[in-house]
């Protein structure tokens, strides 16, 4: 790049439900001074939209229908990351167990993905300094040129432990099966399931610290600048 300005940085990390997809990358993009996209939120987004405007889940036709309706923002601060649902702040709503029970079905729908990918697109591609963008689908389809690739991965025991520890009283077994039930549903989709880019680098995070993660993501990503 000319005047020593450095090239924008696309960093891809993917993962099953749980795995530290969301505190790695926040703290990895405040850390290094990168834009951040939660693209799980925005799915949660247009799933709480087909909720609230009435739309039959159970009816992939009318949801591919209503998929170009709502107007869905991600604010990509990692410090304070938005979502908003024409004009309305969903960042509560959208973490509900209505929701998240129902996600994967609306995301499964080829035209909401088609939908969203654009959306993701378009703000990675206007990330002045680089961008770390986290999901399913990722370094397999929407940044397949992505110049760093991770896939977290931890043990569903581990990912109970983590989650029940947020959702306060909530039953471990309860939680672990929810978790494989929604990765099942997201790894079986016919259109960009949840998957490991074939040059993505894996970490199992079932035995690390939060901290560790990160780091280990700030050294890769400072090793690929570096060109290492
Ligand atoms: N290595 C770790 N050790 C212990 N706890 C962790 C670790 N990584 C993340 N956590 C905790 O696990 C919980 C889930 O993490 P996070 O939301 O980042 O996962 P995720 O992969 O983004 O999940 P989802 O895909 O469901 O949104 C959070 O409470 C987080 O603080
Ligand atoms: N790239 C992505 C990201 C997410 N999804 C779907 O959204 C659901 C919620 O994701 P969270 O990260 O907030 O848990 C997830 O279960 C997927 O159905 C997706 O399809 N692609």
């Amino acid at each position: 790049m000319e005047n020593g300005a450095a090239k924008p940085v696309i960093v891809a990390i993917d993962g099953p439900s749980g795995t530290g997809k969301s505190s790695t990358s926040k703290a990895v993009a405040a850390q290094l001074g990168l834009s951040y996209l939660d693209t799980g939120a925005q799915y949660r987004a247009i799933t709480w939209w087909m909720v609230t405007n009435g739309i039959d889940i159970a009816d992939p036709s009318a949801i591919a229908a209503a998929a170009a309706k709502p107007e869905i923002l991600s604010g990509t601060d990692p410090t304070g990351p938005t979502i908003t649902v024409d004009g309305v702040d969903v960042s509560g709503p959208i973490r509900e167990q209505d929701v998240t029970s129902k996600v994967s079905a609306v995301s499964a729908v080829p035209e909401v993905r088609a939908r969203i990918t654009e959306l993701q697109r378009a703000i990675a591609a206007s990330a002045v300094t680089g961008i770390v963008v986290e999901g399913r689908d990722i370094g397999t389809t929407v940044l397949p040129d992505a110049d760093l690739k991770i896939f977290l991965t931890a043990s569903p025991e581990a990912r109970a432990a983590r989650r029940s520890g947020e959702l306060k009283g909530a039953d471990l077994h309860t939680t672990r099966e929810a978790l494989i039930k929604r990765d099942a549903a997201d790894s079986s989709r016919k259109t960009s399931p949840l998957a490991k880019a074939d040059d993505a680098v894996e970490v199992d995070t079932t035995d690390l610290t939060l901290q560790q993660v990160i780091e280990c993501v700030v050294t890769l990503v400072e090793e690929k600048r570096a060109g290492k």
